[in-house]
Order: C-alpha cells, then structure tokens, then sequence
C-alpha cells in the first residue's frame, strides 16, 4: 500500500518547456546604464509578447573589476562580456543585453546579436568641469582653454581631441558614467568626452555642454546602439526577440563592426566608424584610424547599398589600411 502510494505519489519530472521557459532571464552588467538599457528590452518585449514573464539578473564582469585601467591594456572589449557568455552558454540566462560598442566582433561560438534596438543618439557630447569656462555649442573644440586636461580612457577620442588640439592633454579617466562625471568635481580634468546615448539613457543629456558633429569626432562602432544576444541554438527565444529588431540599426551595425573586423588584427590604431541609412535607401559611411597623438588621421566615406552592408563595411576598412602609414597598420 505504501509503496503503491509513493509510486502514484512520485513528484512529476521537471517540465522541460516545449517552447518558451517560464520566466525569461535577461542579464546585463550591473552599472546604473546596463540596468536602464535592461528595463528597455525588458520593457520592449513586454510590449511585443504582453504577459510572457521576465526575470532581470546582474552579471558581474572583469572589466567592472578593474576600473582604474585603460581597457586594450587589460585584453579589450571582451572582457565586459566575458562572465555574460558565460552565463548565456551556463543557461543561467536566456538573453543579455549590450551596448554594442563593448561587444567584441567575433563572438563565442553558440552566442548571437539577436537584435539591436532602434539607435540613440550616436554622438560623443563634451562635458565640462564646474571650472571651465563655457564653450560656444557649434564651437565645442577650438574654445577649450589653452593646454587643458582632458580626461577620456578612450584612444578613439583621445586621437580624435588632439588632431583638432594638439595643446590639450588627455589623462585616464575610467568607469562608470557616474563615476566619470563625478571625477569632474575633483578639478583634475577640465572636461571629459562622453557618449551622449548613455547620458540620455541615464537622464543626464543637460551635462553636454556642446554635441561633437561626426566630422569632428567620429563615434565608435556600434555607438548608441543597444544589442541583445541569446544562444544560437534557443529559437523561441530569438524568435520573440526578432520582433524588437530596428532594420537602420541593424545596417548601422553591419557597417560599422565589418570596417572594425576588416581592420582589427592588422591595425593597432583609434578607429571611429559611423554608417546611416539616407532617406533613398542607400547607406554613406565614414570611417577613421588615427594615431594615439593626433598628429596622423585618415578619414574616409563611402556610399553603398544596405543590401550589401557587410561588403561596404569591409570596403571601407580597406580603404583605410591601404593609406595608411606603417606605424599604424600592426
Ligand atoms: N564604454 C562605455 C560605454 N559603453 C556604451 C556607452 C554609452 C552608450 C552607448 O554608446 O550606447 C558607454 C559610455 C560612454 O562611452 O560614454
């Protein structure tokens, strides 16, 4: 009797879910921006799949760990993404989300982009210290006091800065959005170079003292672009998240990490990399390597189709390589 009980009795296996798990696991990094950019995809497939459950988790990565360095110093972009692979791959997530300019172009083999949202605004905005004086907005570069420091941790905008003003001194100013605004007040920078996507994202748009027009400073790849990866393998999951996929970002992105791929390996230089879709369907995009010091800088635009995105990415990146000087190219 006993036995035939605890047969009947005998806890059903665990539900191997035919479709969809029951909550989806979304993670992200754990910075005041990583959160936001999670709310909005969690926000955006709630919209596209009302009541399918969603679970947010943080993921803690090495390039959180070690705030204090410049990243090509500590092994590059990969290093924010690393642990969230991991936890991708380990199903201890089912989708993350990126700011795509962090993601690594070649990623872990089974991990996909399995869309991008709809793009931010892709320029770096200037960000003064309560000690600077202002800056004319159309006029953001040549108003900056005589030999400022600057701070940045990033080479693209450091290059960029010097070409345009050579006088100024660029220092390393790393971490978190919040972080760098508040190493502002400490009187060591004169000003720093931000992405204006994150203060936007963040509610801080009003700290640009002046907007940076892509001629004078080219974005990074993937710039104000929000990427969700997922396993390759997981359909349902990619399938719900197709639905968020914005086509013009999707172009942009295609560009731009092509130019970043065709160069990277054979380029240890800044490289900047900016594609939009014009109202005729077709794509202009510019592109730039430079040296650290500002005193090379090669820029170059091409048009093509969106049809072929991918090919006018690699275009581009040859273009560059091919004028390049040596000392740029590795
Ligand atoms: N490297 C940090 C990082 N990664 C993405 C953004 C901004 C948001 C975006 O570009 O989408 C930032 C901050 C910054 O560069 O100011």
């Amino acid at each position: 009797m006993s036995a035939a009980l605890s047969l009947l009795s005998r806890p059903a296996p665990p539900a191997f879910p035919a479709s969809l798990p029951e909550a989806l696991r979304i993670g992200s990094r754990g910075s005041a921006l990583a959160r936001v950019q999670a709310r909005l995809v969690a926000a955006g497939l709630g919209a596209a799949r009302p009541g399918l459950p969603l679970a947010e988790a943080v993921i803690a990565t090495s390039g959180d760990r070690q705030p204090a360095r410049r990243l090509a110093d500590i092994g590059g972009k990969g290093l924010f993404a690393k642990e969230i692979h991991e936890a991708l791959l380990d199903r201890r997530l089912d989708l993350a989300v990126h700011s795509l300019k962090d993601l690594e172009t070649e990623l872990p083999r089974g991990i996909v982009i399995a869309c991008v949202l709809p793009r931010e605004d892709p320029r770096d905005a200037l960000v003064l210290a309560p000690s600077c004086p202002p800056v004319e907005r159309a006029l953001p570069f040549p108003m900056l006091p005589e030999g400022a420091r600057i701070g940045t941790a990033s080479a693209r905008r450091q290059a960029q800065l010097l070409h345009a003003r050579p006088d100024l001194r660029v220092g390393l100013i790393r971490g978190n959005v919040g972080t760098r605004l508040e190493r502002l007040r400490s009187g060591d920078y004169a000003a720093t170079l931000l992405a204006l996507a994150g203060l936007k994202r963040l509610g801080l748009a009003e700290r640009a003292a002046a907007i940076l027009d892509p001629e004078l400073m080219l974005p990074a790849a993937g710039q104000g672009i929000i990427a969700v990866t997922a396993r390759a393998s997981d359909h349902p999951t990619l399938a719900a998240l197709a639905s968020l996929d914005d086509r013009p970002a999707r172009i942009s992105a295609t560009v731009e990490r092509a130019v970043v791929r065709t160069l990277e390996g054979s380029c240890r230089a800044p490289i900047g990399a900016f594609a939009r879709l014009l109202p005729g369907g077709e794509v202009l995009a510019s592109a730039m390597v430079a040296r650290l010091d500002g005193s090379f800088l090669l820029r170059r635009t091409l048009r093509g189709s969106a049809a072929d995105a991918a090919r006018l990415g690699q275009a581009l990146g040859a273009a560059l390589r091919a004028d390049a000087p040596a000392d740029i190219l590795a």
